[in-house]
């Protein structure tokens, strides 16, 4: 049985009158990434700081393996890595000495240095943080998260600012940390980032999760396309029957776009009717919908409310 390490049921939280998060549930099981998706504003970093400890529920339940962040705040500050959308750094403490001082702080026994190397910073012990990137510092920061191994990691925009380089050397060591069984809730503005390493998904909008699941129920949101350039001689008419809806405006133009819920029956009966009429089909390309599609329909209101994929 999968052991769910991260709940969060009905969640409410407010800011005065304003309700940030109306009602966000999921759980995340030993071992996952769940990527926390979504537009502006949408109430992911809100959801993220009662996981955190740092903001008490309207209403709902929060439990980070099995405990209250705000109860029980010691137990589960001791095994939860944290890593802030914006964080302050001492400018004048060397690397070294930042992370020194930080696992001082920390009840986690952990190394400085591996937690240095870890993020290819070892090199940078001797500079001071002032002196730093961006995105060594954003790595300064994961660092200072991970350090001491933590079970539970909490990456609020991991890699935002980060050169597409230094993002995957941070997916990297994400993925090593995940195969060592670290369960991570993630937020991001990169879908890629969620493609590449989320074993399930939600995007928000509005306080709410608009949709969730594996990448795969998520994309199984919205139609697959199947596109190709109307073959000369071919008449609209001529084209064979399918499930889903073809363009009439495109095919003015010549071009067939089909938007099909039944991609693997609909591209049967395109390929069939063109070996049938022995027709090249210029211009081919069936395809799911992809996660930038589906992330616009939520932000559109298009598939708000339509929860897919929650265990
Ligand atoms: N301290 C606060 N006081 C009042 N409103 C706030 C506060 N913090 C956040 N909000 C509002 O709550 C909503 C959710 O904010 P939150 O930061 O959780 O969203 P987000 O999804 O993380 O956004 P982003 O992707 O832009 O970081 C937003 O409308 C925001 O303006």
């Amino acid at each position: 049985m999968t052991e769910t390490v991260i709940d969060v049921r009905d969640l409410v939280c407010r800011y005065g009158d304003f309700e940030a998060v109306r009602g966000v549930s999921l759980d995340v099981a030993r071992g996952e990434l769940f990527a926390l998706l979504g537009t502006n504003g949408a109430g992911k970093t809100t959801t993220l700081e009662t996981l955190e400890g740092h903001r008490k529920p309207a209403s709902g339940t929060v439990r980070v393996l099995g405990a209250d962040p705000i109860g029980e705040r010691v137990a589960v500050r001791a095994r939860t890595g944290i890593m802030l959308q914006h964080s302050g750094f001492a400018p004048d403490l060397t690397v070294i000495e930042t992370i020194r001082l930080w696992g001082d702080l920390s009840t986690r026994d952990g190394s400085a240095e591996h937690a240095l190397e870890r993020l290819d910073l070892g090199h940078r012990r001797d500079v001071r943080v002032k002196q730093l990137s961006g995105g060594e510092r954003r790595r300064l920061d994961l660092a200072m998260a991970t350090y001491g191994d933590p079970p539970v990691l909490f990456l609020d925009e991991p890699t935002t600012g980060l050169d597409p380089e230094s993002r995957k050397r941070t997916w990297d060591v994400v993925r090593d940390l995940l195969s060592g069984g670290t369960t991570v809730l993630l937020t991001t503005h990169y879908l890629e980032e969620a493609e590449s390493l989320a074993h399930r998904l939600a995007i928000m909008h509005e306080g709410r999760i608009a949709v969730s699941g594996s990448l795969t129920d998520v994309l199984a949101r919205r139609p697959a396309s199947i596109r190709f350039d109307l073959p000369h001689g071919v008449a609209a008419g001529d084209l064979p029957v399918l499930s889903g809806d073809v363009d009439g405006a495109a095919l003015t133009a010549g071009q067939v776009r089909v938007d099909t819920r039944e991609l693997q029956h609909d591209l049967g009966a395109v390929l069939d009717w063109a070996r049938n009429r022995s027709l090249r089909l210029s211009g081919l390309r069936a395809a799911h919908a992809s996660l930038d599609e589906v992330f616009h329909a939520v932000r559109d209101g298009a598939t708000v409310n339509e929860e897919v994929g929650v265990r």
